[in-house]
């Protein structure tokens, strides 16, 4: 049987934005069961970003609603989102480079949300253990006290992943996580996606098809700025429409 519309966590429908009449979004719907893992794929331009930056209210939308568990994002500021439990990572990772591990996640744990405060934060019992298990998730255990600086390029992507991690979002969205990963690091993320739909909805931005294959429950291509096809990894490799724009490239 198909979910009903309240069994949705996130109910994009007639989602289009407009930049001076491109239409980089449009009419777009997009519906996420909750502990779903959803990858986004589509050629350069398809709107693929856009699309995040919409659910984030970093851009807002011309026309259509989103519906995060049943609060209307359209109308929220980018803080508004964060607190309705929506946590963005964007390509590149923002991290503190010259506090360590183990500060940047005290940094993104909720009660010390800037950097002055949460340094003179009493380092409670709680915090500390939201710290070691989001470490233990991002494989980053042994490198608590380390210098972010020190951290591989993907260990600074879990630790961005686990600032995120640290706030307890919903709805977790990530922007292509595996780009200049080697494939031991593209294996690792994998496995910690894996772990995060146990409790997380989780909307990601892919081009590396492996990657897609091995973590998506199901996938939405984009071209356009409009839906071109979705489904099952297999369905959309298959789809005639996907091969022309996309995957025969
Ligand atoms: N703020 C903006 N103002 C004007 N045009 C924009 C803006 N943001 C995005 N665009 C345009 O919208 C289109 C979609 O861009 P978007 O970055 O969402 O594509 P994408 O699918 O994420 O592509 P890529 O895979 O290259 O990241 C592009 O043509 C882009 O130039």
């Amino acid at each position: 049987m198909s979910p009903s519309k309240q069994d949705f966590i996130l109910a994009v429908e007639g989602l289009t934005v407009s930049f001076d009449g491109f239409k980089a979004v449009n009419d777009l719907s997009l519906y996420l069961e909750p502990k779903e893992i959803r990858v986004i794929i589509g050629p350069n331009g398809a709107g693929k970003t856009t699309v995040l930056d919409l659910i984030c209210g970093k851009t807002k939308a011309t026309e259509g609603s989103i519906k995060f568990q049943g609060k209307e994002l359209t109308k929220m500021s980018e803080h508004g989102i964060v607190r309705a439990g929506v946590g963005r990572k964007f390509q590149n990772p923002s991290i503190y480079e010259d506090l360590t591990v183990f500060e940047n996640l005290e940094v993104s744990y909720p009660a010390g949300r800037s950097v002055i405060g949460a340094l003179a934060f009493k380092r409670d019992a709680e915090v500390i253990k939201a710290v070691e298990e989001v470490a233990e998730t991002i494989f980053l255990t042994e490198m608590l006290h380390q210098e972010a600086a020190l951290l591989s390029h993907g260990q600074k992507q879990w630790l961005e992943i686990g600032m995120l991690l640290i706030q307890k979002p919903d709805l977790l969205m990530l922007d292509e996580p595996v780009a200049g990963m080697s494939v031991a690091e593209r294996k690792k993320t994998a496995e910690l996606l894996r772990v995060i739909t146990e409790n997380h909805t989780v909307l990601v931005i892919e081009h590396d098809m492996q990657f897609v294959g091995d973590i998506a429950d199901r996938v939405t291509v984009m071209h356009q700025g409009k839906v071109l096809s979705e489904g099952s990894i297999d369905h959309v490799k298959q789809d005639p429409k996907v091969i022309e724009v996309y995957l025969g490239h």
